[in-house]
């Protein structure tokens, strides 16, 4: 049997289990029991709010848990969340009789709730007779709706040393030792995740930890660039924020898509972000200045251009920040149609040009360009890729989209005829062989009857002979 994955088979059973959240756990507690109590808080709503990994799911299994209430889990990003929320926040608020359980509401992701939902599922949470608990990483992205009617619970991050505690009473457990560093080495990357924490545990042990650096260095990448803009986004401080690109694996070119991409993100006012892009637009001129001369100092400049140039651009937004890699901004700010427009396209040119997904989503940029300026060239990549009129539209705009798609029809039918052509080819060859198949095939059936006939001509005389012999024997017999 597979084993089960730590993080589910470790998840705390009780509410005491639950490392360094005792204030959240009491809020929590005495919510629920002023429903269990009769008398439902003035807030029929909670909203746990904090990091991924700080315990948040684990509060809500081990509440039922410990509670008797049966866990309704619903997920914002699901379309009929609402309609489930609305079945639920009604069913009958019943003590533990006949078998039935009372009925706790769980709804994870409350950051991605659509704002025209909101409305609702607020007006839901005042007619509740079920008490309903939120989770979000990000409470500000929760609709304002939503907050108002929540009481919020905060969830810390876990520290460096609540991580290797726990990851050592897991270790415990299992009757396994691993080596102090590599535990160190887990916590620290996890950045108080720890539920990454105890993936990368079980990862380490699972592959052997003699490796155990080779098998955490996939995290690495994106730990220091989130690390680096971390530097450049949490705090005005321009000293601290030059140091972001010290231990980042990654041209300072890169990590500029990365600042631009967050910059809109992170910049609360325009006047500020303008600033900020300002930085990192002079950052840019001076980085091609710098690798074209070779020029040392243009690139310092360049570097704390886009480093403290915009940590210092003004207020950003507090607590968790989560970053985004160049380019999903603008995915997020597509409809749901664009994006998944955009998804089958990247998957056709992964396919007909034997790319991995990031090389495609690379090429598709540029296709994009093609697209918008080679109407030619755009209708053999709609062919090739045989993309759709819908997927045309998306790359090249309304105005061009007719254009290219009647370019495509026409090419296709032209390499339709080639096609037909070859297929013509293709049937003449084949009727040729056929035919000096069948010609063969008949010479040696003509051989054969040949040489039978020549056996049998053989034969003939023997028969004769014998014939003669019997003739002349009986005439000698007769004799
Ligand atoms: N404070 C904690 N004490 C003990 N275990 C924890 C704690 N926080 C997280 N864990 C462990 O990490 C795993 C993930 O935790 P959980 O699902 O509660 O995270 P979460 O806060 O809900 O995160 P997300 O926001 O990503 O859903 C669980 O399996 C649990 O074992």
């Amino acid at each position: 049997m597979p084993e089960l994955p730590w993080v589910e088979k470790y998840r705390p059973r009780r509410l005491s289990e639950i490392v360094n959240q005792e204030d959240a756990i009491e809020k929590v507690k005495s919510w629920i029991e002023k429903w269990l109590h009769g008398n439902p808080p003035k807030k029929k709503a909670l909203l746990l709010a904090g990091p991924p990994g700080s315990g948040k799911t684990t509060t809500v299994y081990a509440l039922a848990n410990e509670y008797n209430f049966e866990v309704i889990e619903l997920n914002a990003s699901d379309e009929r969340t609402y309609e489930k929320i609305a079945r639920y926040v009604q069913a009958a608020y019943t003590m533990d009789i006949l078998g039935k359980r009372r009925k706790l509401i769980f709804l994870d992701e409350a950051d991605n709730i659509e704002p025209s939902g909101a409305k609702e599922i607020a007006k839901l949470i005042d007619r509740a007779r079920n008490p309903i608990i939120m989770a979000a990483n990000k409470y500000w992205e929760v609709p304002k709706e939503i907050r108002d009617k929540a009481e919020l619970v905060e969830y810390r991050r876990l520290s460096v040393r609540d991580v290797m505690n726990a990851l050592i009473r897991i270790l415990k457990r299992e009757g396994i030792t691993v080596p102090k560093d590599i535990l160190y080495e887990i916590a620290k990357r996890s950045s108080g995740d720890l539920r990454a924490a105890i993936n990368d545990l079980q990862t380490v042990v699972v592959g052997g930890y003699e490796d155990a650096k080779q098998v955490l260095a996939y995290r690495d990448v994106e730990k220091t660039v989130f690390q680096a803009l971390g530097l450049v986004f949490g705090s005005d401080n321009a000293k601290r924020a030059k140091m972001a690109t010290w231990n980042l694996d990654m041209t300072p070119d890169e990590f500029l898509l990365w600042v631009d991409e967050n910059i809109p993100h992170m910049y609360l006012k325009p006047e500020e972000m303008a600033k900020a892009y300002e930085a990192i637009s002079r950052a840019d001129i001076y980085l091609g200045r710098a690798q074209r001369t070779g020029n040392y100092s243009l690139w310092k400049y360049a570097i704390d251009m886009m480093t403290a140039g915009v940590a210092v651009a003004g207020t950003k937004k507090r607590g968790f920040a989560k970053f985004y890699p160049p380019n999903t901004l603008k995915m997020l700010a597509e409809s749901k149609e664009e994006r998944s427009l955009r998804d089958s396209i990247i998957k056709k040119i992964m396919r007909e040009m034997h790319m991995s997904k990031l090389e495609a989503i690379e090429t598709m940029k540029i296709i994009r360009t093609i697209f918008e300026n080679n109407l030619d060239l755009a209708a053999h990549f709609t062919v090739f890729l045989g993309l759709s009129e819908k997927e045309v539209e998306f790359l090249a705009g309304k105005e061009n989209a007719g254009t290219i798609w009647g370019k495509a029809l026409a090419l296709r039918r032209k390499l339709k005829l080639t096609k037909r052509e070859e297929e013509k080819v293709e049937e003449k060859v084949e009727e040729e062989i056929e035919e000096e198949v069948e010609e063969e095939v008949e010479e040696e059936a003509e051989e054969e009857i040949k040489e039978e006939e020549e056996k049998k001509e053989e034969e003939k005389p023997k028969e004769k002979r014998k014939g003669k012999q019997a003739t002349l024997f009986d005439f000698l017999g007769k004799k």
